[in-house]
């Protein structure tokens, strides 16, 4: 048996454009998702996200199901293309919606708890360059500042970027997300007006100097190991480590981006033109808390060919549906090395959950598999804790079954089973064991 400090915060995760669903309501305008979603062959099975699971028409019966299962908070992001459906313009009705979901979560005494962006910008910005034009810091503060005046006193903590990682190297390097791009270069630098965007709202949330809540960052670490002893696998952790990791954490934290992965990048991009001298001092502005997402460890070999030295190989775990290595002791690696080398403010695990194949059999799912993997990571999330480790909460990916990007509706990470076709919410195994693991403040083994 492993006992939770008696204030951990027991929460779950999920996305505006991966549940709400609702794309042309009350004046909202499209997203790169909602666009890139209908390019044939960027989703599986052509999903998009114009209906997801119909959260912004049932928002009050998934309230019910967090009170049901007892979560204490609940991490949901804002849909920007909701609040500026065009350049400029606000849209209160957007706003309107956010408020109504605030309140509710607050009557059953959830703590709200707001992602600022989690990849849907609107498409006015995406026609406009995206995060490639370094005007998107002013379009996003002006889009944060107004989250903060209209809802900052009811939003007890703030994450302004979910997974730069995934919003910059996945979207305009590796293309599998929108924009779908495939130029390193511009991966960089729209990682790079992403994380500038970032400082400047904590500037502006600073200023407004406001009560009893807290602003931090989500950043999806993937801790990574060499292959084999050889020295050159070791290279290649280092560099996969600097690919993945070190190029957020080290502007946010250091206020300095590597120095090894610019040298290896230099000869790829040519100049880092793009950053300039007060840059890194905004980035590296003091945040409250740490959100970091853990699913998996990547496992890699040295490869001349590839631009970060690497290539990942499989590991000799147990997968999920998603093919990722089931690693929890990986979590546990890196929040050691968090808490070392970068800082011991709290942190949050502000996403870990897995995708299995759901059979629902007479209204019920049992999911041991998701059971398994989530009950493993706590455990090691408690070692932590125990060593002295200022991890303060777990949110876990996802409440419901949703819109899985690039895969669409073929994969189920939620705790909740989704029909899409009628949209019937069944609580899954998990849902009850995790509502078990909330009440008692402890994991059985
Ligand atoms: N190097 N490297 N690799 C990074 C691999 C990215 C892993 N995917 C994530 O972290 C996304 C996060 C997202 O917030 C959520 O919107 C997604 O639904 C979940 C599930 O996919 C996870």
């Amino acid at each position: 048996m492993a006992n939770f400090p008696k204030d951990f915060l027991f929460g779950v995760a999920t996305s505006s454009y991966q549940i709400e669903g609702a794309v042309n309501e009350d004046g909202r305008t499209p997203s790169i998702w909602d666009t890139f979603s209908k390019i044939k062959g960027k989703t599986y099975n052509g999903d998009t996200g114009d209906i997801a699971c119909d959260h912004y028409h049932r928002y009050k019966e998934d309230i019910g199901i967090l009170k049901e299962i007892g979560v204490k908070a609940y991490r949901f992001s804002i849909a920007w293309p909701r609040i500026y459906p065009e350049k400029g313009k606000f849209n209160q009705k957007g706003m309107d919606f956010y408020k109504k979901l605030i309140d509710e979560l607050l009557k059953n005494n959830i703590k709200p708890v707001a992602t600022i962006y989690h990849w849907d910008l609107p498409q006015w910005a995406g026609d406009l360059g995206g995060w490639l034009n370094r005007d998107s810091i002013y379009w996003y503060s002006e889009y944060s500042q107004k989250l903060f005046k209209e809802i900052g006193d009811v939003v007890p903590m703030w994450i302004t970027h979910n997974e730069p990682w995934c919003a910059s190297i996945l979207s305009y390097g590796i293309g599998e997300h929108a924009p779908g791009h495939k130029d390193y270069r511009e991966a960089l630098i729209a990682a790079h007006h992403i994380l500038l965007s970032h400082g400047e709202a904590v500037k502006i949330f600073r200023d407004m100097n406001i009560k009893e809540s807290q602003i931090g960052i989500t950043l999806n670490l993937t801790p990574a190991y060499p292959a084999t002893e050889k020295e050159e696998d070791y290279l290649a952790a280092k560099y996969a480590d600097g690919f993945s990791n070190r190029w957020f954490l080290d502007p946010i934290f250091k206020g300095k981006y590597p120095v090894d992965m610019i040298e290896l990048y230099k000869k790829e991009i040519g100049e880092f033109d793009f950053i300039k001298n007060e840059d890194l001092g905004i980035i590296s502005q003091p945040i409250d808390f740490l959100g970091i997402n853990f699913y998996s460890r990547s496992i890699v070999k040295y490869d001349e060919n590839s631009l970060i030295k690497g290539e990942a190989v499989e590991g000799p775990g147990k997968k999920t549906d998603m093919g990722w290595e089931i690693s929890p002791e990986s979590l546990y690696d890196l929040l050691k090395r968090i808490d070392k080398e970068y800082t011991n403010m709290p942190i949050y695990i502000t996403e870990n959950g897995a995708a299995f194949k759901d059979i629902v059999n007479k209204d019920e799912v049992h999911d041991q598999e998701r059971i398994e993997y989530v009950k493993e990571h706590l455990k090691y999330a408690i070692k932590f804790i125990e060593d002295g480790g200022n991890l303060k909460g777990y949110f876990l990916w996802s409440l419901l079954d949703n819109f899985e990007w690039a895969y669409g509706y073929s994969k189920r990470f939620g705790i909740v089973y989704v029909d899409f076709e009628t949209q019937k919410r069944i609580l899954k195994d998990s849902a009850i064991w995790y509502k078990e693991v909330i009440n008692k403040n402890l994991i059985d083994n």
